[in-house]
């Protein structure tokens, strides 16, 4: 197979059959990694089922309880949480599981199993009930401790650098799977007549800079100068404001179309609202892999070393050069408090 076919597969490639070719590309591949990939896409093709029809079964609406972050659990959130953790647990690739809806890691008793997954079931939890994008956003690392064992904590608080895989679905108008391993991103789209993921989107590159901002302005009294002056220059800029309030459906148009998020630090959420290890990281691996930026607004986010699971932190995401622009604001703000 020469370079020419390795690297150009043909749209309409299934995820399997892409998933297989790109494993021939690590001659070291033992194909765990792959097995893996291929449990979350079955897993996301159940609650993908699930969110279809949720209007017409009984799995509108919240579930009754909490979870770690003070939030009401929607029962898809719940269902989600299930069928991602059970596909992991039966897949055997993976050790350990941290997810959005568990408090304490999950060890799934795989005990060979050489992967951790860091997992956000069910992205947009706001919108479920009101038939607007969601998503799930899933991280991949190798675990550090040996096989045998349970997975660690330092197999759990590795930065975002050491990712081997990263991910999402969003369950939109069509349903996208997008990852990457390192080599590109790619996105997939679901036929549910053939229950099987397509690729739709090669070797995806998001634009330098781009004319949308995604940010929540009802918190805006709470921005700071920096933040506040940055989102002030895009209006000026003739800028189009578009927030969904899915953080995956935000992300998936400004990776297509150019553009940036912001989940700044407010009043309520001193350290922002999203979490650094299922939803930062993973999106930050794909915007680079696909040549974007993703930051606090001052540190890179894979860089960032994450002091708890469910830590949060600011996030400044999307186009290169917007996210550069947004990360002088800040840069002059705090010169501007160091001064003063
Ligand atoms: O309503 P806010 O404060 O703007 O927050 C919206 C953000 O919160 C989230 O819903 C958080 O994710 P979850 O739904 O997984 O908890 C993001 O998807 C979204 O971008
Ligand atoms: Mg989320
Ligand atoms: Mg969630």
């Amino acid at each position: 197979m020469n370079q020419h076919d390795k690297l150009a597969l043909p749209v309409g490639t299934t995820l399997d059959r892409f998933i297989m070719r790109k494993q021939e590309d690590f001659p070291y591949a033992t194909g765990e990694l792959s097995q893996l990939l291929r449990d979350i896409a079955l897993a996301a093709k159940i609650v993908n089922r699930e969110i279809n029809r949720s209007g017409l079964i009984d799995i509108a609406g919240a579930y009754g309880n909490r979870n770690v972050q003070g939030e009401d659990q929607q029962k898809l959130d719940v269902i989600a949480n299930i069928r991602f953790i059970r596909a992991l647990r039966n897949g055997g690739e993976v050790c350990t599981v941290i997810s959005e809806e568990d408090e304490e890691v999950i060890q799934t008793g795989n005990v060979q199993g050489k992967y951790i997954v860091a997992i956000d079931p069910l992205d947009g939890s706001s919108n479920i009930d009101v038939n607007v994008s969601i998503g799930t956003i899933f991280s991949i690392y190798r675990r550090v401790s040996p096989t045998g064992t349970e997975g660690t904590m330092a197999d759990c608080l590795q930065t975002g650098t050491n990712q081997v895989a990263a991910g999402y679905v969003i369950y939109g108008s069509s349903t996208m799977m997008v990852y990457t391993t390192g080599n590109g991103v790619n996105g997939f789209t679901y036929e549910p007549s053939l229950g099987e993921f397509f690729l739709s989107h090669p070797q995806i590159i998001t634009p330098k800079t781009g004319t949308v901002y995604s940010v929540n302005e009802g918190s805006s009294s709470s921005f700071s100068p920096g933040v506040a002056a940055f989102v002030e220059q895009c209006k000026q800029d003739g800028f189009s404001a578009r927030y969904i309030g899915s953080l995956v459906a935000d992300f998936h148009r400004n990776l297509l179309k150019g553009g940036i998020y912001i989940y700044p630090p407010t009043s309520k959420s001193p350290d922002g609202k999203l979490r650094l290890m299922y939803e930062c990281n993973p999106l930050a691996f794909i915007v680079e892999q696909a040549g974007g930026k993703s930051s606090n607004g001052q540190m890179r986010t894979m860089e960032i070393r994450p002091q708890d699971m469910h830590a949060r932190c600011p996030l400044f995401i999307g186009s290169k050069e917007l996210v550069e622009q947004a990360e002088t604001f800040l840069a002059q703000e705090r010169q501007t408090q160091q001064v003063s």
